[in-house]
C-alpha cells in the first residue's frame, strides 16, 4: 500500500478507536468512565493473565471490566470486544478501518514474498484477490458443479463405515472425518485426489498450523505440473496467470496463485473439521436432540433443525474464537459473545439448537450476535462451500448411523477438553461405534 495512504489509515483507525471508547463511555453503562482494563504489569503487560486458551481467560476478564476493554500484551496496547453491539462497531460502522492485518514476518518466507488473502493487508491488491475469489471460485454454480465429486467421496466413507459397523469396530471418528473433508475440499481446490495424496498433504498442512514459518509448501507440494487441469480452483486462477489484476499493476503470477492456494488449503481444512467432531460429541451427549434429528431428517423438512444442531455448535464451538487477527490489534472475542447470557440467556453453556427456533440468525456475518466467520469486509469467503461440506457430512453421520461409545463409556464421561491451536479443535479424538441404522 502507499505509505501516504497507509499512514492515513493508521491516523484514521487511531481517531476511530478513541471515538469509538468515547461514545461509549459517554453512552454505555460505565458512563463517564475512561476505558476499564485489568492492571499491566511491566513489560509483560497482562499477558501472565491469558492461559493456553486465550478467548477463555479474556471472557473471564471482560465479566470483570466489561464489553469493551484495553489490555496490553507485552506493550502492545489491545481493545478486547465481547459483546455483539460493541463488535457492530468495529466491523460494519468502521469495518475498512479495522481491516487490515498485522505483517507476520514469518509469513513472508512462507508465501515467498507474494501474500494471498488471508495475511495481506486491507489494499488494492487485496481488494482484487478477494474480488477474483468471490467471483470465479465461490460462487454457487462453482461449489455445485463439484456436488457430484463430493458425492461420489461421501458414498465411500459411508460404506467403509458401514464394514466397521458390521464389524462391530470402534472408529476414530476425528481422523476419518478430517480426511473425508479435506478430500471434498482438497478436490475442489487442487483437482483429482490421487495426485495430492502423492505428497501427504493433510499432514504438512497440520504441522504448518503448529509451526507456522519452518517450511517452504512449495518443496512438499511441485506447484501445478503434477495436478489435472480440470475446472478446479487451480485452473481457474490460472486461466488469469500474468494478467494484471488492478490498475495498480498487480500482476496474478505464480507465486501470488501458490499464496492463494496456501490460503485456501489452510484456511479450510481442520475449520470444517473441527464443528463436525463438536456437533457429533454433542449429539451423542444429548441423544434427546440425536433423535430430533435423526426424526426430521427422515422428512423432508429437515433442513432447519440440521441448520439448529450447526448454529448452537459453531455458538458453543468457534473454530476462530478470537477472528483472525487485526492490524489495529482489536480482538473480537466471539467466544465469549456465544457465552453472553443477555444475548443467549442463562442456560449458554448447554447444548440447546432449539433456542434458534423463531429466531431468525443467519450465519454469514450480518448478526452480531452469531459471527463464526467474521464479519465486514473480511468475512470468510469460504463460508458457503465451508457450511454445504459440513452440513452434508454431518447429516449422513446422523442419518445412517447410530453412535456408541466405547468400553461402554457413558456420554457425560466424554472428555470436552479444547486444544489451542489455529482452530480449537478438541484435545482427544473421538472415537466410537457406529451402528448402521437404514
Ligand atoms: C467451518 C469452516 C470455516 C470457518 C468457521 C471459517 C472462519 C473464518 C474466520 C472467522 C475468518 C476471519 C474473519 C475475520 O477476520 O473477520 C476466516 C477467513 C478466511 N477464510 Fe474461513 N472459515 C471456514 C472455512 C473456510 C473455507 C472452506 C475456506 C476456503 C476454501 C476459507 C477461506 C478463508 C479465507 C481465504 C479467509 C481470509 C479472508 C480475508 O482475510 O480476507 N474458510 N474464516
Amino acid at each position: 500500500m502507499d505509505p501516504l495512504a497507509e499512514n492515513f489509515l493508521t491516523i484514521l483507525a487511531i481517531f476511530c478507536l478513541f471515538y469509538i471508547l468515547f461514545y461509549i463511555s459517554k453512552h454505555g453503562k460505565g458512563k463517564g468512565k475512561a476505558l476499564l482494563g485489568p492492571r499491566p504489569l511491566p513489560i509483560i503487560g497482562n499477558l501472565h493473565m491469558l492461559s493456553m486458551l486465550p478467548h477463555e481467560s479474556l471472557y473471564h476478564l471482560a465479566k470483570k471490566h466489561g464489553a469493551i476493554m484495553s489490555i496490553r500484551l507485552g506493550s502492545v496496547p489491545a481493545v478486547v470486544v465481547s459483546s455483539p453491539e460493541v463488535a457492530e462497531i468495529f466491523l460494519k460502522t468502521h469495518d475498512v478501518v479495522f481491516a487490515s492485518r498485522p505483517k507476520f514476518q514469518v509469513l513472508q518466507s512462507i508465501y515467498n514474498g507474494k501474500m494471498g488473502i488471508a495475511f495481506t493487508e486491507y489494499g488494492p491488491y487485496w481488494r482484487s484477490l478477494t474480488k477474483f475469489c468471490n467471483q470465479q471460485l465461490f460462487t454457487a454454480s462453482k461449489i455445485e458443479s463439484f456436488a457430484p465429486s463430493r458425492k461420489e467421496v461421501l458414498t465411500h466413507f459411508i460404506e467403509s463405515l458401514k464394514e466397521a459397523a458390521a464389524a462391530k469396530e470402534v472408529v476414530n471418528i476425528s481422523k476419518k472425518v478430517g480426511n473425508l473433508n479435506a478430500k471434498m475440499i482438497l478436490n475442489m481446490i487442487l483437482g483429482p485426489v490421487k495426485k495430492y495424496e502423492e505428497f501427504n498433504l493433510k499432514e504438512i498442512i497440520e504441522e504448518l498450523l503448529y509451526m507456522v514459518g519452518v517450511f517452504n509448501l512449495a518443496d512438499f507440494v511441485p506447484f501445478l505440473g503434477a495436478f489435472d487441469l480440470q475446472d478446479d480452483f487451480i485452473s481457474t486462477m490460472l486461466t488469469e496467470l500474468n494478467k494484471q489484476i488492478n490498475p495498480n499493476g498487480d500482476i496474478m503470477d505464480r507465486n501470488c496463485i501458490k499464496a492463494i492456494t496456501i490460503d485456501m488449503i489452510v484456511a479450510s481444512l481442520d475449520t470444517s473439521t473441527a464443528p463436525l467432531e463438536w456437533a457429533l460429541l454433542e449429539l451423542i451427549k444429548h441423544p434427546r436432540v440425536m433423535l430430533k434429528l435423526q426424526k426430521v431428517l427422515e422428512r423432508i423438512i429437515k433442513k432447519r433443525m440440521l441448520d439448529m444442531v450447526l448454529k448452537e455448535t459453531l455458538r458453543l464451538y468457534l473454530v476462530t474464537p478470537m477472528l483472525l487477527p487485526r492490524e489495529s490489534r482489536i480482538i473480537v472475542n466471539v467466544w465469549a459473545i456465544g457465552r453472553d447470557p443477555n444475548v443467549w440467556s442463562n442456560n449458554v453453556e448447554e447444548f440447546f439448537p432449539e433456542r434458534f427456533v423463531n429466531r431468525n440468525i443467519e450465519l454469514h456475518g450480518h448478526d452480531f450476535k452469531l459471527i463464526p466467520f467474521g464479519s465486514g469486509c473480511r468475512v470468510c469467503p469460504g463460508r458457503k462451500l465451508a457450511l454445504i461440506t459440513v452440513k452434508l457430512i454431518l447429516a449422513q453421520l446422523v442419518h445412517c448411523f447410530d453412535w456408541e461409545l466405547p468400553g461402554g463409556m457413558s456420554p457425560n464421561e466424554l472428555d470436552m477438553t479444547e486444544k489451542f491451536s489455529s482452530t480449537l479443535p478438541r484435545k482427544n479424538n473421538l472415537c466410537a461405534k457406529p451402528i448402521y441404522c437404514m
